[in-house]
């Protein structure tokens, strides 16, 4: 190659969400690109291999299975168990498809430049690969996050799976240990429960999934419990005495042992910039190895920039565009936005789903928002009871006007939801809390009856207040 062709606009460290995103989009505006990742097949990042799509096509699977069962209430017979290698076929089935616009290839028929190996920084916007050296105008560091692993005396002794193993199951363990009650450990314990395990959750906290609301988490465990999974709060796995025992400490309690057949850790992701060199690019990493930012995704090299999961900050598929969209706009706009997390979502991919969005009550303190809390279970609602999810619940935080002035505007500050599909039902306040629309923009609807995401509406109408004054109007535009 001659000098001029290993000169980039833009060089692409890791093709994961946050790399494929930024190469595509740097290549669509004409821009000269280079993207690397170690292997072939790691194209498409842990989203596509070991995370989102996997994870969610399993879901899929189990729910299936879990749905098959429910219906011998109306009198189906449904008899034998689900074949995991048949379940595992199906998930690989549904990468494949993915595949086909998230390899090598594909990139290079966009316009960008490929290159598979192990990258190292040599210069301030120099990187090396294979022998070559290649000049970057900007750079990009997008090489994602790995399992935090389970360090305890006797792991060695143990099956214990993480996301990059488990997908390579073909036999469905009789008894599953699940070391962590975040996303990852309740979207694959439910699954694995749904499909036959007997599936144990230990788990460092007090409720499962810590950054929501203990109104929502606990809605979320009683499902769980109620399929069977058992669950242990304030506990963690202190040693494994052999292959299938694990030693169990509470935090107040007594020590306990328990029997499994596999074990799958999801307590965590970590970030390594190992054989990077960063330093050779003049970028700094604080005490704990992460990258030094700034609140554009720059780091101390006013050249390089983070983006995903690497950033340690929020790590979701869509943080990482989130990312990618502040970073290309940046890149050509003289006035810089900042990272802003305020109108970020995300749900947790289990039945019921568990959705947030905005702010969540711990920030509107931090802040001195004035907001009001309104929430309410599914009970009353027609759809809830047909369909069977009256547990389901809702939770608001509604801008506070200090003065009541008619006509005021009041924002959905932020939320979260649990029920069967979530996800999808909340997302017309997402739409209000980002473009900053009032409750009246919910309110004003007509729903389709019996649509589920009327539930959105009924909390507004149910805080709808009548002031004396209001009333006095009222009387009076009535008479007239
Ligand atoms: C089980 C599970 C389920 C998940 N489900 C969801 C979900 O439903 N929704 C959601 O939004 N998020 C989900 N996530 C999170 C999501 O997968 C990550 O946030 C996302 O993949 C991060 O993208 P990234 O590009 O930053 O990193 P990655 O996708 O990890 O990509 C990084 C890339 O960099 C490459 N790389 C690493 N080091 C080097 C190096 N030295 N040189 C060259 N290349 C390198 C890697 O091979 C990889 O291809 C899930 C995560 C897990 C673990
Ligand atoms: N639907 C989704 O969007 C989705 C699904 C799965 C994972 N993810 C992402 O993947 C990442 C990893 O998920 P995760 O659930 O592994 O991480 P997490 O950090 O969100 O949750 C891990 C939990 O494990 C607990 N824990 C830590 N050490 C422990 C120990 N030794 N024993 C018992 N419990 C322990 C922690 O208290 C924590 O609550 C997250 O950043 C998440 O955003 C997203």
């Amino acid at each position: 190659m001659t000098e001029k062709e290993n000169d980039f606009d833009l060089i692409v460290l890791g093709a994961g969400s946050a790399g494929l995103g930024l190469a595509l989009f740097m290549a669509k505006a004409d821009m000269r690109v280079l993207l690397i990742d170690k292997t072939a097949e790691d194209v498409g990042g842990d989203c596509l291999n070991h995370g989102c799509v996997p994870s969610k096509a399993l879901i899929h699977a189990s729910r299936q299975v879990h749905q098959a069962r429910q219906a011998t209430q109306f009198g189906l017979q449904v008899s034998g168990a689900a074949d995991m290698a048949q379940v595992m076929d199906y998930v690989a089935s549904r990468q494949d498809i993915i595949r086909h616009h998230e390899n090598p290839e594909y990139l290079r028929e966009q316009g960008v430049t490929v290159e598979i190996g192990s990258p190292k920084f040599v210069g301030e916007h120099e990187v090396e690969i294979n022998g070559h050296t290649y000049r970057g105008r900007k750079l990009a560091v997008a090489t994602g996050s790995r399992p935090r692993q389970l360090d305890v005396p006797g792991a060695e002794l143990v099956p214990l799976y993480d996301n990059q193993r488990v997908w390579d199951l073909r036999q469905l363990p009789a008894r599953l240990l699940v070391v962590g009650g975040g996303p990852n450990g309740v979207e694959l314990g439910q699954a694995m429960q749904r499909l036959g395990s007997q599936v144990t959750i230990v788990h460092h906290g007090p409720r499962l999934l810590e950054h929501e609301d203990a109104t929502i988490s606990q809605v979320l465990e009683e499902r769980l419990r109620a399929e069977g999974l058992t669950i242990h709060f304030n506990a963690e796995v202190t040693s494994f005495s052999s292959a299938t025992h694990a030693r169990v400490q509470p935090k107040e309690g007594t020590e306990f042992g328990l029997d499994f057949d596999i074990g799958y850790v999801a307590i965590g992701r970590q970030v390594s910039f190992e054989g990077l060199q960063l330093e050779k690019a003049g970028i700094e990493v604080d005490e704990d190895g992460h990258i030094q930012l700034d609140e554009h995704l720059t780091t101390t090299n006013p050249d390089i920039v983070v983006a995903g999961d690497a950033a340690n900050s929020l790590k979701f598929s869509h943080g990482a565009e989130l990312h990618m969209r502040l970073l290309v706009f940046n890149f050509f706009s003289p006035i810089k936005k900042k990272l802003d997390y305020d109108h970020f979502s995300w749900v947790t991919f289990t039945d019921p789903e568990v959705a947030h969005f905005g702010l969540d009550e711990p920030e509107l303190k931090k802040r001195g928002t004035s907001y009001e809390r309104w929430e309410t279970n599914f009970a009353d609602d027609d759809r809830a009871v047909v369909d069977e999810h009256r547990y389901g619940r809702l939770l608001l935080f509604i801008e506070k006007n200090l003065l009541p002035i008619p006509g005021q505007k009041r924002r959905i500050l932020g939320g979260a939801m649990v029920a069967p599909g979530a996800g999808e039902l909340i997302q017309e306040l997402i739409l209000a809390n980002t473009s900053g629309l009032g409750i009246s923009a919910i309110f004003d609807k007509v729903y389709p009856y019996p649509v589920a995401a009327r539930i959105n509406q009924k909390l507004i109408v149910d805080h709808q207040q009548i002031t004396p004054l209001m009333q006095l109007g009222l009387d009076v535009a009535f008479k007239l």
